[in-house]
């Protein structure tokens, strides 16, 4: 794993984990009796929270259902550290052995994490591949399982009788230590490889899979763990509550762990630990305000309800004004120590760039070849029977009016896609259905006509996470990318505030740390002007010299096609309708009447005429691909 990475989530443990300590002296001091208690209440929240933060905050996927797994922690812990006595007489269908064992709490915690971890990955194995906007409906259906089961199971968990005789938690050393644990836990997931991947996925699901990140295996990862955290979590909620029930571990005990992780921020550890002490204290306070002598002598009624007022009131006001909460996107290294060193050059030689595929592929066969693709969409034919080869080494460019295809036909060769007919090939070997991330990994990359970035992750982050699974030292090739192409001086930049041109190169580098054979460019020069599309074709010109690669470009820019391409292919309503050099398309009548309708080729002048009318740069279509 990265070393820098490394070095900051230390420092961020460092800093957090002290906070918290500060916070628990305080609050255990400064409140006489129930202080301590306080605090303890604080920690297991906190550890709960963080494992949500494990999930839905770097995953970007909602949940409603890991209370569930905190109250399979809370009932499996009871079977482990109930005294052998209650478990006989209140939990009778529980096996002879089960009912034998006498554990201490910390030694049940890692068992318990570990038998809810199996039960989240069977679960997870259906949640974690739905889409992002459904799957929250499915933990909800989860945690209605669970709650139903614990409920109707009442040999096992006593039903919705309250279920008690755990000893009480002696201190606050055990919710301290796990609290500090789950930090660090999450602290380290965030960077390494898979915690990265499956940021990645929550900024831009579709250019991580293009970045062969697969997709459905880090969100499992991520959801396991989180399961197993707040497993444990729960477990210390029973020992602290001394008695515990169905009833706990509901729809309200989940929206106040929702609401300390919203107001926080869900994507930072650090936005974990503020929300749920301000969350805590909130809550703290306005209930010794509810039920406060001093309303009675001022002949006030009590105030019911006041904290969940209260609470209310801070997440809207929260929404309103921070959507991503009061501590997003970034901890405290890197907004402290902003600026990582760039690795250094001995490291960068040594990240030395591997080869394309394309240069070290024995065989004559092409790049990438197509054959009798087809492709309709409810009755539409978007792509008929198209059949090309990109040679090694070539710069085939893609043109075509709108709506003839060319989306189309990049989807269907990275896999977002299948074809109804025809097959793709990549250096000989068949590619046809694999998905998106397969076909990364085999050695297609490819940059998107609406760019595509990770937005909330540093411009070097982005590069470096498709360089995770082919360099030796991602860092360092990601840092030799931006080099190359000018980017050095906003590598720790989050990438969603750089400029559009620079959002452009970033795609491309991001797209060769992926060491691909084939490079697709999907209209890279769309809302470019001519100075910066001319520097873009430099870089691209560079970027094929130096790695070998074979581009597919899809492009309206007749300049820039004339410039890079060796070969023109045109497209008109899914059809392949003339291939040459670039100066042999544009004489082709066929292709001037696909732009400019029937009879328009019969005046070529209208066309040619003119160098800058040659350039009929045509609108940029809206999010298809
Ligand atoms: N997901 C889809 N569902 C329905 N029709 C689609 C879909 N994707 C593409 N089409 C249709 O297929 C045809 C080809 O579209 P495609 O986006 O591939 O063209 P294009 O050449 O990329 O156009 P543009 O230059 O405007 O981006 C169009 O008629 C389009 O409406």
């Amino acid at each position: 794993m990265d070393r820098l990475a490394i070095r900051s989530s230390v420092m961020d443990f460092l800093i957090i984990g002290g906070a918290v300590l500060v916070a628990c002296a305080v609050l255990s001091f400064a409140i006489p009796e129930t202080g301590m208690r306080v605090a303890a209440l604080f920690l297991i929240n906190l550890s709960a929270v963080l494992s949500i933060v494990v999930f839905m905050g770097f995953s970007g996927v909602m949940t409603f259902g890991h209370i569930g797994f905190m109250s399979l922690g809370a009932y499996f812990g009871a079977y482990l550290t109930l005294p052998t006595v209650m478990k006989a007489q209140f939990l009778p269908g529980l096996p002879d052995w089960l009912i034998a064992v006498d554990l201490p709490v910390i030694a049940a915690v890692p068992i318990v994490m570990l038998v809810v971890g199996l039960v989240a990955v069977v679960i997870g194995l259906s949640v974690c591949r739905l889409p992002v906007d459904t799957a929250p409906i499915a933990t909800i259906g989860i945690l209605v399982i669970i709650h139903g089961v614990l409920i109707g199971a009442r040999d096992l968990t006593r039903g919705i009788q309250p279920l008690f005789g755990f000893g009480a938690l002696d201190g606050l050393w055990l919710p301290l230590g796990f609290a500090l644990f789950t930090v660090a836990v999450a602290l380290v997931f965030r960077v390494t490889p898979t915690g990265l991947k499956l940021q990645a996925s929550r900024d831009n699901e579709l250019s991580a899979a293009a970045s062969g990140v697969a997709v459905f295996r880090v969100r499992l990862v991520g959801w396991t763990l989180s399961a197993m955290l707040i497993a444990g979590s729960g477990l210390l909620l029973a020992h602290y509550l001394t008695v515990i029930s169905p009833r706990q571990f509901y729809f309200v005990q989940m929206f106040a762990l929702l609401a300390m992780a919203i107001v926080g921020g869900v994507s930072t550890v650090t936005g974990a630990v503020v929300g749920t002490g301000l969350v805590t204290a909130l809550s703290e306070l306005t209930r010794r305000i509810e039920g406060a002598p001093w309303l009675e002598a001022a002949g006030l009624p009590p105030l019911f309800g006041l904290s969940q007022l209260v609470l209310a009131g801070a997440i809207l006001f929260i929404m309103y004004r921070r959507p991503s909460g009061l501590i997003a996107w970034r901890e405290p290294s890197s907004r402290l120590f902003a600026r990582l060193p760039a690795p250094t050059s001995a490291n960068a030689s040594a990240a030395s760039v591997q080869p394309a595929a394309s240069v070290t592929a024995s065989g004559t066969q092409p790049a990438l070849e197509l054959r009798g693709l087809s492709k309709s969409f409810a009755g539409v034919k978007a792509l008929s029977d198209v059949s090309f080869a990109l040679k090694r080494g070539e710069t085939l460019s893609l043109i075509g009016p709108n709506g003839s295809g060319k989306t189309t036909l990049v989807n269907l060769v990275t896999g977002v896609i299948r074809p109804d007919a025809g097959a793709v090939y990549l250096n000989g070997e068949a590619i046809t259905g694999d998905v998106p991330h397969l076909v990364a990994r085999r050695g297609i990359a490819r940059t998107f006509q609406n760019i595509r970035l990770f937005e909330t992750m540093s411009v070097a982050d982005n590069v470096r996470l498709a360089a995770l699974d082919v360099a030796d030292d991602p860092r360092s090739r990601a840092f030799e990318l931006l080099a190359e192409l000018g980017l050095s001086d906003v590598a720790q930049t989050p990438a969603g505030e750089l400029s559009y041109g620079r959002r452009r190169r970033v795609e491309i580098a991001r797209a060769v740390a992926l060491a691909p054979s084939v490079l697709l460019l999907d209209e890279p020069t769309a809302g470019m002007n001519e100075t910066e599309s001319a520097d873009l074709a430099d870089i691209i010109t560079r970027l094929k010299a130096r790695f070998g690669l074979s581009l597919l470009v899809i492009e309206h820019d007749q300049a820039f096609v004339r410039n890079l391409s060796d070969r023109v292919l045109v497209l008109n309503q899914g059809e392949l309708i003339a291939g040459g050099t670039a100066d042999e398309v544009r004489r082709n009548s066929q292709v001037i009447e696909a732009y400019l309708g029937r009879g328009a080729a019969s005046d070529l002048n209208t066309v040619y005429g003119q160098e800058e009318t040659e350039n009929p740069k045509q609108k940029t279509t809206t999010e298809r691909n």
